[in-house]
């Protein structure tokens, strides 16, 4: 697999030999344009202090081998296809900003149990195949509101994810620096590693899966899902005394996915396919570009316009129709399937407006997106001891708006993204556990924004599951 790609350091195009299959020479406008963003405004980028060294950090990663294959890409592109049309389901669900310290075997694990867990209960609510990825393997660098974090008298840069600084409130620590953004690869290897590992390797068991999602489910706390896990529960019964094969349901697919911000570290990690001579960022089979740096004209929309990924684009509330169309004119001109996803974020209060226009106008354009909802990024609040929160009821109303938009435009909602862990956190209100204000101190581990924890993540699968499968009946 490595030796199907070529390495490109700074301009050169340096074409490895492979013996499996012909090598197609890599086109040099292709090559010139991957570079086009450099000339183009551009936000959100550290200040590194010391440029030689970053370059070094950059060329080290250019010669270090892909982290996923262009085949797999293409694959989910046509499984993002299904989703837009209405096939499938997508699930995307991760930490806000993955850690170096968090990339452990146990809380790997347990994030990719909580998203299958998850993943049972919407295929049984859709009765359709979810498309599960991980906001993991990559997710390390964050946008931020403000370049500085002041306390009390003391201001130094914000924290912008593990792949630039550190988070202790230092001046070394926040300083950026470019040994991360190896380790940042590094660490995406390893984490992956683990996760194909997971789910090739039989801890994705169907039969498996569900008996933790009856474990969920025979909590007294959550007798409110108890029919519907009792339906699967059914479902999967029949499905053995009918002769299903079981060892056919041992292995997923699962993808990894980040936001594509951090260009020192995602124009290394973009390579030609020697299949096609075209450009795939092997950083992660799919990169969204997030509110902040989705300008038209800006470095991110150009940079990813010119790579094959599926591609996906957060839309806040004040998204214009007309902003949408020359976002998909830029990132979509074919109209290619599975190529473009709006992952909407407009908040709880604000979705029953600000979504409908926009799937009108996708409807007169004749075009069908992957419309996925992320409930999380307009519904937060700060609470008055200093934490940054989410209601777990304002997260599942966002959800409820997507669907009655869809519902009454008649597209179709295709997928959720979520930022969530499998730890027993304590960082967004509610949910059965009632978490409240006082609780939110005994165990809010996240360095960036609050995620749902693992009951809670599970209990939104249950109630996405009763949306999804009205949504069905409706048709
Ligand atoms: O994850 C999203 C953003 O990075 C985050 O919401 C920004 O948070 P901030 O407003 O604390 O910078
Ligand atoms: C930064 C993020 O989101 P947004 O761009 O929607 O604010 C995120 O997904 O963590
Ligand atoms: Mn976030």
């Amino acid at each position: 697999m490595p030796g199907s790609f070529c390495n490109l350091k700074k301009e050169k195009v340096t074409v490895s030999q492979s013996t499996i299959e012909p090598v197609v020479q890599a086109d040099p406008s292709v090559i010139a344009g991957l570079d086009y963003w450099r000339t183009l405004p551009i936000k959100q980028q550290p200040q590194w202090p010391d440029a030689d060294a970053v370059g070094a950090a950059s060329a080290e990663i250019a010669a270090l081998p892909p982290l996923v294959f262009a085949g797999e890409v293409d694959q989910l592109r046509s499984r993002l296809a299904d989703a837009a049309a209405g096939r499938a389901f997508l699930l995307q669900g991760g930490d806000c900003a993955e850690t170096f310290a968090g990339a452990t075997a146990d809380q790997i694990r347990n994030r990719v149990k909580t998203i299958l867990q998850m993943a049972v209960v919407l295929t049984y609510g859709a009765s359709m195949p979810i498309v599960k990825m991980g906001r993991m393997a990559g997710q390390f660098a964050k946008p931020r509101s403000s370049d500085t974090e002041t306390r009390g008298d003391v201001t130094l840069p914000a924290y912008r994810g593990d792949i630039v600084n550190g988070y202790d409130f230092t001046p070394e620590s926040r300083r950026a620096d470019p040994a991360r953004l190896v380790k940042g690869y590094h660490t995406s290897a390893s984490t992956l590693n683990l996760i194909r590992a997971f789910t090739q390797g039989g801890f994705a068991d169907l039969r498996e899966v569900h008996s933790w999602n009856k474990g969920f489910a025979a909590n007294p706390a959550n007798k409110r899902y108890e029919a519907l896990a009792g339906e699967i529960d059914r479902a999967i019964r029949f499905m053995e005394a009918a002769g299903a094969d079981f060892d056919e349901l041992k292995r997923v697919e699962f993808y990894s996915s980040h936001e594509g911000l951090l260009m020192d570290y995602e124009r290394p990690m973009t390579r030609i396919d020697s299949r096609t001579g075209l450009a795939y960022n092997t950083s992660s089979h799919f990169q969204w570009i997030g509110e902040r740096t989705r300008d038209l004209d800006g470095a991110h929309l150009d940079f990813f316009s010119r790579v094959r990924n599926p591609i996906g684009i957060k839309l806040g509330p004040t998204t214009t129709p007309e902003v949408m169309k020359q976002i998909i004119d830029k990132l979509d001109p074919e109209r290619e399937p599975g190529r473009l996803t709006f992952i909407t974020r407009m908040g709880a209060g604000k979705i029953r407006e600000s979504l409908p226009p926009l799937l009108e106008a996708a409807k007169s354009l004749g075009v069908t997106p992957l419309w996925v909802t992320d409930p999380m990024h307009g519904n937060g609040i700060t609470t008055p001891n200093g934490y940054k929160t989410r209601r777990f009821d304002d997260v599942m109303d966002e959800v409820k708006g997507f669907f009655e938009a869809h519902r009454a435009a008649g597209t179709h909602p295709g997928g959720i993204h979520i930022e969530l862990t499998g730890d027993d956190v304590t960082e967004c209100l509610g949910g059965s556990e009632h978490i409240d204000e006082e609780t939110l101190a005994t165990r809010y581990e996240s360095l960036c924004d609050p995620r749902l924890n693992h009951m809670q993540s599970l209990e939104l699968a249950f109630l996405v599951a009763e949306e999804l499968s009205a949504a069905k009946s409706h048709n």
